[in-house]
C-alpha cells in the first residue's frame, strides 16, 4: 500500500481529516508538524521565534524525507507549507505515494482560521480585517505547489465524514 499524503493550506483539515481517515483505514497517522515538534522539543511557534522560518523549512525538508522513506504504511499530514519550499513540491509526485490536495476556497479558510490563529506562527499576530487579504495572496501564490498533487479534493461545503469518503473513492 502506498503512502498517503494530505497536503492543503493551514485550516484546510489536514489533521482533521487525516485523522478520521486514520480511524477508519486503521492505517497510522503521522502529522508533519507534531513530528517536528516531538523530535526538536519545541512547539512550532517556538521554532519560528527561537531559530527563524528558514530553519524551520529545513527541518520540515528533513522530516518529509524521513517520514517518505520509512517502510512503515502511514497516512501523513503535511505542514501548509510543505509542498512550496525546497523542492518538496517534486516528491508529492513519486509513484510509491498518494498526495492528495485538499482544496478549500478563501472563505473556507478565513472563517477556520480567523478564531484559531494563536498556534499558527505565519497568521498569529494578524488583525482579522488583514488576514483575508493575507490568505488570498498567500493561496494564489501557493497554488502552483499545491497543484503538484496527484489528486485533488474540494472542502468546502463538505462535512468530516464526507471529504474522507471522497479520499476512499480515490484510494479504492
Ligand atoms: N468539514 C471539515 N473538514 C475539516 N475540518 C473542519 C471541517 N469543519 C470544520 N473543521 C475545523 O477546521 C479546522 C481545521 O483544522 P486542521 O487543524 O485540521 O487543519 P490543518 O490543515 O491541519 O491546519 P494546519 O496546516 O494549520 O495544521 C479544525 O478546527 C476542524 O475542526
Ligand atoms: O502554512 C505554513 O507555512 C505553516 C503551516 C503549519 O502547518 C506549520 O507547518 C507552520 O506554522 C507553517
Ligand atoms: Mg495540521
Amino acid at each position: 500500500m502506498k503512502k498517503i499524503i494530505l497536503l492543503g493550506y493551514m485550516g484546510c483539515g489536514k489533521s482533521t481529516i487525516a485523522q478520521n481517515l486514520s480511524k477508519i483505514t486503521n492505517i497510522p497517522f503521522l502529522d508533519l508538524d507534531n513530528c517536528i515538534e516531538k523530535k526538536t522539543n519545541l512547539s512550532i511557534k517556538e521554532i519560528f521565534e527561537k531559530h527563524g522560518e528558514i530553519y524551520f523549512r529545513k527541518l520540515e525538508h528533513e522530516m518529509f524525507l524521513e517520514l517518505i522513506q520509512s517502510s512503515e504504511n502511514s497516512i501523513i499530514g503535511l505542514g501548509g507549507g510543505t509542498p512550496c519550499y525546497a523542492n518538496n513540491h517534486l516528491l508529492l509526485q513519486r509513484d510509491d505515494l498518494t498526495s492528495i490536495y485538499l482544496k478549500a476556497s478563501i472563505d473556507t479558510l478565513y472563517n477556520r482560521l480567523v478564531h484559531n490563529k494563536s498556534k499558527r506562527p505565519l497568521i498569529a499576530n494578524m488583525e482579522e480585517e488583514e488576514m483575508k487579504e493575507f490568505i488570498a495572496k498567500h493561496l494564489f501564490d501557493r497554488s502552483f505547489y499545491y497543484n503538484h498533487a496527484q489528486h485533488k479534493v474540494v472542502v468546502d461545503n463538505r462535512t468530516v465524514d464526507e471529504t474522507v469518503q471522497d479520499i476512499l473513492e480515490i484510494l479504492a
